[in-house]
This record gives C-alpha cells, sequence and structure tokens, in this order.
C-alpha cells in the first residue's frame, strides 16, 4: 500500500517515560500515517511493547511498521518494514511481508541505493538525516537537494534527522513525501503540539 503524505513517527524505545503509551496514544490521535518500533538497545523484541503499540496504531488507522528486522515484522503481523543498508535481503523481505506491506529502506544521500532498493522491492525510500539528530547523533548529514532529486523516483519519499515543527517546511519544499520524527514527537511532553503543527505543514500542499 503506497504511504500517503504526512507524518512518519519513529517510537525509538530508549529514554521513555512511565507514561509513554499514552503520550503515544495523543500523537497518534493528532494524525500520523505511520509509526516504526525502533529499538537498538537490545536484540530481545519487548513483545509486549508490540502489541501494545500495534494496538494503538490499528485503533487510530495508522500503519506499523518494525525497524531493522522484516522476519519480527512478519511474525507480528505488522504493516511493514524498515531496512538500512546491511539489515538484509529486500526481495526476500518483500516475499515474506507479501505486497500490501509497507517496505522502506535507508538510503542516506544515495540515489543509486534507492533505485537498488526499490528494484527490489521497497515501496518507499528514506534520506537524511538532514539536521543533528539526539536520537541517531553519529549518522552521517545529507543534503536536502537528495530530495528534489529522489522526485523523479516517483514513490514516497521520506526525510528523517532531527526534524521538528520549526525545521520540517524546507524539507517539505524540497520534496520530502513524509517526514520520520522521533524525538520531537516522542521526547517531549509537546509532541502531539508538534504533530498538530507537521498536519498543518502537509495541508498547506
Ligand atoms: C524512516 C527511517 N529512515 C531511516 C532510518 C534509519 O534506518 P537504519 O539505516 O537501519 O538505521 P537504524 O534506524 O537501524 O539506526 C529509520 N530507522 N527510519
Ligand atoms: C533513526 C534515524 N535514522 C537516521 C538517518 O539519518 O538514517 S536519523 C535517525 C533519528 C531520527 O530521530 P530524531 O527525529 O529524534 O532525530
Amino acid at each position: 500500500m503506497t504511504l500517503a503524505r504526512g507524518i512518519y513517527g519513529v517510537y525509538d524505545r530508549g529514554g521513555l517515560a512511565d507514561d509513554a503509551l499514552a503520550h503515544v496514544a495523543r500523537v497518534l490521535a493528532e494524525g500520523l500515517v505511520c509509526l516504526q518500533y525502533r529499538d537498538k538497545r537490545t536484540d530481545a523484541p519487548d513483545h509486549e511493547l508490540i502489541a501494545d503499540l500495534q494496538a494503538l496504531c490499528r485503533a487510530h488507522d495508522t500503519r506499523f511498521i518494525i525497524n531493522d528486522d522484516w522476519r519480527l515484522a512478519a511474525e507480528v503481523g505488522a504493516d511493514g518494514a524498515h531496512l538500512g543498508q546491511s539489515d538484509g535481503d529486500i526481495a526476500q523481505a518483500r516475499a515474506a511481508l507479501g505486497p500490501a506491506a509497507s517496505l522502506g529502506v535507508s538510503c542516506q544521500d544515495r540515489l543509486d541505493r534507492a533505485q537498488r532498493a526499490l528494484a527490489a522491492g521497497a515501496d518507499h525510500v528514506s534520506f537524511g538525516r538532514f539536521f543533528v539528530s539526539t536520537t541517531k547523533p553519529d549518522a552521517p548529514p545529507a543534503d536536502p537537494a537528495v530530495l528534489t532529486r529522489a522526485r523523479s523516483l516517483g514513490v514516497p519519499i521520506v526525510a528523517i534527522g532531527g526534524i521538528n515543527a520549526e525545521n520540517a517546511a524546507s524539507l517539505i519544499a524540497a520534496g520530502a513525501d513524509l517526514v520520520a520524527v522521533s524525538s520531537a514527537l516522542f521526547a517531549h511532553a509537546d509532541g502531539p503540539a508538534t504533530a498538530r503543527r507537521l498536519r498543518a505543514l502537509f495541508a498547506r500542499g
């Protein structure tokens, strides 16, 4: 299923408050296209948390995506997976997840990576980081011009890295269909207000 334009939430399991799920529900209520479960702390997925997030996503008509591990995505019946350059075979992931799944691939600032990912079965591609990210401080920088070049690919283009309500407009203007946001949505109390402001940016066209 083609991802609509809008907000792509990245729920990073590290450093969450006790009321994290209630906070996620408030953010989802603002209207996110999808929510990614990302856990870099352990190889042991938190199945209870995954089930809770998946249920919240269903209730809010938000696609639920698993980072890094397409086998886990298939096992839990997620709506899709997001793969980095070393997260396995994209064609194998597509075969396992099926044609309706959302399958995204990180391409940093490389159009050739995006072309290869799409040829192998991805249906959207992600570029970044565009701003300094507290969630992933070592992510290499990308120039927003890659978003403009990527329009020619004809698939949804995701921008990621340090994005918030103040800086997202430039990336949307450059060509991003979705902005992938973690800390500004989920590590700050004003995450729901940020989601509302981001939505307004897309509503402007
Ligand atoms: C939407 C989106 N884009 C890029 C990434 C980064 O994925 P990856 O390169 O696999 O790096 P880690 O997230 O594993 O650190 C992402 N997660 N989501
Ligand atoms: C998970 C991730 N990947 C990135 C990349 O550039 O590939 S940046 C990033 C972190 C996104 O979180 P925040 O919105 O808090 O910066």
